[in-house]
């Protein structure tokens, strides 16, 4: 059997869960209502069990025995209404059965006082006995075992009292107990089987809650690894940087964006310096680390609509919206300097890191992106070959910003 249909099995006969853990957790969880249901439940058959004083009063008149029924009712009634209080109350969060017990063994003894002290009323109190006992399972909900001791406890009490106190035939006996035992038997069925159904209910409440449980999880799950899968197609491994094809895909849009808007937009292409040699000097880990540093040092220093990529190898690529070629040559001078500035491990103190930025913008014209990454491209290998750390603007751009010579060398 599965573990969870184990756990929700009800046992047949006490109505509980087999499971020990199991049946706690449901009485928490009804624990309240108990309360509430058993303290009103108490309270009104404690005054319907009062109010038949007045029928005493008329059978019996302002005799010693009247004042006596009344004493002894006014005891049961006044107990059990002060425990219905602490009950209701007075009992913190635990869940005390000798507690709820306690109150209809009070009753019963009280019904079965009234024997001797009216045997003539024994038609009667038969017909009270049977109600009271139907009442115990039928309204105090959720305390099987201990309605059914209290209600064998009266039962038997009034058998024993009727057989002592009032001079019944053998039949006449035998046709009360019978009546008792029906009482009994149909009481605990109905309780029996509302405590399996109230069970059964809880059960399948808990099980849906688990299954939705399950699911959250197996949807967060699905969103991490969806997030997850996410980096990898977008992100480079190394830098963290987008990668090549999300760079294009960011690019593009903002590229649109700036002509529709007719604003100016500009691209570097950024190469790191004999980048070769880092490698072959400090080795290729240490050769990893710069080019993670570097590509830190960028992206810290561009603004956030700006778009930066890792190209390839020891290249960068970066995507600057609504930048005219002049602010584009004050931000490459800018993240030039950055580089220059790295502080760097001490085993590579003698490193001077360098990069060569080739720059290249458009004012609102309609450039695709591959061109302008080709004019970028075309500028940076004039600085490497004009000698390498240095920014180089294209031309052009500078002619629709400002004008200028071919091409715009800073070192
Ligand atoms: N450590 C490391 N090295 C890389 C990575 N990607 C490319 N490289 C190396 O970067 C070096 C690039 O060398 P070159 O293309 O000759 O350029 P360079 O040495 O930087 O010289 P210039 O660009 O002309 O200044 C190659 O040795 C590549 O192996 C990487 O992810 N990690």
């Amino acid at each position: 059997m599965p573990l969870q249909k184990k756990r929700n099995q009800v046992h047949w006969l006490t109505g509980q869960f087999c499971d020990a853990g199991r049946e706690s957790m449901y009485r928490q969880s009804i624990q309240e209502n108990v309360r509430l249901e058993f303290s009103r439940a108490l309270s009104v058959a404690t005054l319907v069990f009062g109010m038949f004083a007045i029928s005493d009063y008329y059978l019996l008149g302002l005799t010693s025995e009247f004042y006596l029924l009344l004493s002894m009712r006014a005891v049961v009634v006044s107990l059990c209404l002060l425990i219905a209080l602490i009950v209701r109350y007075g009992l913190g969060h635990s869940y005390r059965p000798w507690l709820h017990a306690l109150p209809l063994w009070i009753l019963a003894t009280g019904i079965i006082l009234i024997i001797p002290l009216r045997p003539d009323s024994l038609p009667t109190q038969i017909t009270a006995v049977v109600v009271a006992t139907m009442a115990f399972y039928l309204l105090i909900p959720n305390l099987l075992t201990v309605v059914v001791f209290a209600s064998l406890y009266l039962n038997i009490g009034f058998l024993v009292a009727a057989v002592l106190f009032t001079e019944i035939a053998l039949i006449t006996a035998l046709r009360i107990v019978l009546l008792l035992i029906m009482g009994i038997v149909v009481g605990f069925f109905a309780l029996l089987r509302l405590e399996i159904l109230q069970r059964k209910q809880y059960a399948l409440l808990h099980e849906e809650r688990d299954y939705n449980h399950q699911l959250h999880a197996e949807i967060a799950h699905r969103k991490s690894l969806e997030a997850q899968l996410r980096v990898v197609a977008e992100r480079d491994a190394l830098t963290s940087l987008n990668n090549r094809g999300h760079f294009m895909k960011l690019a593009e849009e903002l590229l649109q964006r700036s002509q529709s808007e007719k604003m100016p937009f500009s691209l570097f292409m950024i190469d790191v310096d004999h980048f070769k040699r880092i490698n072959d000097t400090w080795g290729h880990s240490h050769g990893d680390w710069v080019l993670i540093k570097i590509a830190e040092a960028c992206a810290a220093s561009l603004r956030p609509s700006d778009v930066i990529g890792r190209f390839g190898g020891e290249e960068f690529v970066v995507a600057l919206p609504n930048t005219n070629p002049n602010d584009a040559q004050i931000i490459a001078e800018r993240l030039k300097k950055k580089v220059a500035e790295l502080p760097l491990k001490e085993e590579m103190s003698e490193l001077s890191p360098s990069v060569t930025i080739g720059v290249a913008a458009t004012n609102s014209g309609e450039v695709d992106l591959d061109s302008l990454i080709t004019r970028a491209d075309q500028m940076l290998y004039a600085g490497k070959r004009g000698g390498r750390n240095q920014v180089v603007v294209c031309r052009d751009a500078i002619k629709e910003g400002e004008g200028g010579d071919a091409y715009n060398h800073t070192q």
